[in-house]
């Protein structure tokens, strides 16, 4: 690590993590006691490729959400839940998908059952069924794929690190292979006459085996699977229980990439967990090291801090503009069904899924998204191209939330933290209506008012009140009304007439060459009671298939510039309330002066 710079102070130069700057103290933790044990392996990997390349296509996606995700639920799917994701990850488009350990109960076994007895598995989908290398849950594994039409995948697996060979397996190195290889014996020997079996082997926790020790034992089942371009096998990579940063992982896939001895009949598989929150960037990571297959869950659920989260990782390919080859375009639907299969809600700031991702509460954020939907719009229409088609430059928003079903009305919310760019989006996308910048800021500050005090958000709706409050109720003084008017015109010269009622007296005034609203004005001064005019914006409310007349208008007051709106079918009659209501909040400001 480069060295820390200095703070000038009065006393000189210090550097930065002197203790008197620096204020970070040892932990607590005993820190020291995993060095070893879970420490990175040392690949013998000196030039590597992958920081090099680019994701350009999709890997194959296999979920395993039936299988490692089920297997790490409080309470294991039961069959109706069971089948419900088989079929949604059927209709997302998954062309693999590992449906159970067989061996593991009577639920999983008789699921397998019921795809190999019932019509639920298009032609074109492999089934997986996962088993470890002991002879009696293999006997029941392939038992269960009998009569499966479709093609089917025997995944077996076992565990090869030290730790694992040590503590849990009790056999050293060399008696570990022989039990493998004995697995895929069995394997082999239980499959015959199943032309549609194929094969899959992870030495489960491959990313902290001896790199060299595990390239000899994948090498070693790829010889006994006799494989073959025309019949690879499947060597899936797991990280099982993620311990160094992405790179050493990707460096471990390269390695194999690169040494496989039948590299062009196997098909490279990656399985990340996700234990350091580091699983997408494994399993990115991987596929640009020479990985073609990633086994995950749709949502990352899984062992501990889960699998590695598909729906992140295809939705990441789709932002950078390559398609998934996997259907998200309906993510609400798929969170649903997989929130009601596994039990497990998903977090709100789930990346693209959750139900905050596509909501700016901030202030600049909203301003800029707002801008950004402007633009686009526009866009659109210059270039006459549905705004589906062309490119996305929305600020803060990765992707379209239209892409994956989601609708703009939920991308902004207003609280404390928002300001003018938010409010006015929500005003204009709920109502309709179209706020001029000075009054966008005006109706911020009585915005920030009310969120301040109650600390909560405000809906469209609420907004919407306090916009009625702040422009279109009358204040404490509302001493004046316009009685009537009536323009006429004659030999080319316009004639007004205005009766207003004025502290309880009814004036009638005429005014030529002018119209209404300067008539009006001329009739308020006339009678105590200007309003100087700054400006006039006419805008409109929806309200269902109805649309008002929204006149707003900027005055001078005598506490500076304020506004008022009047509203109406008819645009004049908006424009002279909002005139009145100038008149009327000039006296109560002048009355709440005194
Ligand atoms: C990383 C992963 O996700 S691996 C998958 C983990 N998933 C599961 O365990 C869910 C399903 N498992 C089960 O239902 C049960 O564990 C069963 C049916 C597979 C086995 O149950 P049991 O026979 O009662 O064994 P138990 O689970 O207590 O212990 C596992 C035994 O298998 C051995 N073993 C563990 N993995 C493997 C393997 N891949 N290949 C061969 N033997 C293995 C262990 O050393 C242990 O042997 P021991 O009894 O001689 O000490
Ligand atoms: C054995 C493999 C596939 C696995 O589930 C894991 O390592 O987590």
């Amino acid at each position: 690590m480069s060295a820390f710079p200095t703070i000038a102070t009065p006393a000189g130069p210090v550097p930065y993590d002197a203790p008197a700057w620096n204020r970070q103290r040892h932990s607590q933790m005993p820190s020291h006691r995993y060095r070893d044990v879970y420490a990175r392996v040392e690949i013998p990997l000196t030039e590597r490729e992958w920081p090099n390349c680019r994701l350009t296509r999709a890997p194959l996606w296999v979920p395993v959400d039936l299988r490692d995700g089920n297997q790490a639920l409080p309470e294991p799917m039961d069959p109706a839940r069971k089948q419900r994701f088989f079929e949604l990850m059927v209709a997302m488009g998954y062309k693999e998908i590992e449906v159970g350990y067989p061996s593991a109960s009577q639920t999983d076994f008789d699921f397998v059952r019921l795809i190999a007895e019932a019509d639920i598995a298009p032609d074109d989908v492999t089934i997986v069924v996962f088993t470890p290398a002991r002879r009696d849950l293999i006997e029941r594994t392939v038992e269960s794929v009998r009569g499966i039409a479709n093609p089917v995948v025997i995944h077996m697996y076992t565990a090869t690190a030290p730790v694992w060979r040590d503590v849990v397996l009790g056999h050293p190195a060399s008696e570990l292979k022989e039990l493998i290889l004995a697995g895929g014996r069995d394997v082999l020997k239980l499959t015959e006459g199943m032309p549609n079996a194929r094969f899959e082997f992870s030495p489960e926790v491959f990313n902290l085996t001896e790199p060299d020790y595990v390239l000899d034992i994948c090498d070693a089942i790829t010889t006994l699977w006799d494989a073959a371009p025309e019949r690879p096998v499947i060597l899936n990579l797991p990280a099982t229980v993620e311990i160094a940063t992405p790179n050493v992982y990707a460096d471990q896939i390269e390695y194999m990439h690169k040494n496989l001895t039948r590299r062009e009949s196997v098909i490279l598989s990656v399985h990340p967990h996700n234990d350091r929150g580091t699983g997408i960037a494994c399993a990115e990571l991987a596929v640009l090291a020479g990985a073609q297959r990633v086994e995950g869950c749709v949502f990352g659920n899984g062992e501990r801090t889960g699998n590695v989260d598909i729906a992140t990782l295809a939705l990441n390919l789709h932002a950078q503009g390559v398609d998934p080859m996997i259907d998200f375009s309906d993510i609400g639907e798929i969170r649903r069904t997989v929130e009601h299969c596994n039990q497990l809600e998903l977090h709100p700031r789930h990346p693209y899924a959750g139900d905050l991702v596509h909501t700016a509460f901030s202030g600049t954020h909203q301003d800029a998204i707002k801008k950004g939907f402007a633009e686009h719009h526009a866009r659109a229409t210059v270039q006459r191209r549905p705004e589906r088609e062309i490119e996305w430059r929305v600020p803060y928003l990765p992707i379209d939330p239209a892409d994956i079903g989601r609708s703009y009305d939920a991308v902004i919310r207003v609280n404390s933290q928002s300001g003018k760019g938010g409010i006015s989006y929500l005003l204009e996308t709920r109502y309709g209506i179209e706020l001029p910048r000075r009054l966008q800021i005006d109706l911020a500050r009585h915005v920030q008012y009310h969120t301040d005090a109650t600390g909560t958000e405000l809906s469209a709706a609420q907004l919407w009140a306090i916009f009625q409050e702040a422009y279109l109720s009358d204040g404490t003084i509302a001493d004046v009304a316009l009685m009537s008017y009536e323009t006429t015109e004659a030999g080319g010269r316009v004639t007004t007439t205005v009766t207003l009622r004025v502290d309880g007296e009814v004036h009638t005034s005429t005014h030529s060459e002018t119209g209404p609203v300067e008539a009006l004005t001329s009739a308020l001064a006339a009678h105590g009671r200007p309003v100087d005019v700054l400006s006039l914006h006419q805008t409109s409310i929806r309200a269902g298939s109805d649309s008002d007349a929204l006149t707003l208008l900027e005055h001078r007051a005598p506490d500076g510039i304020s506004w008022t709106g009047g509203v109406d079918r008819s645009v004049l009659t908006a424009t002279l309330n909002a005139v009145i209501r100038a008149a009327n909040s000039t006296a109560s400001a002048l009355a709440g002066r005194r």
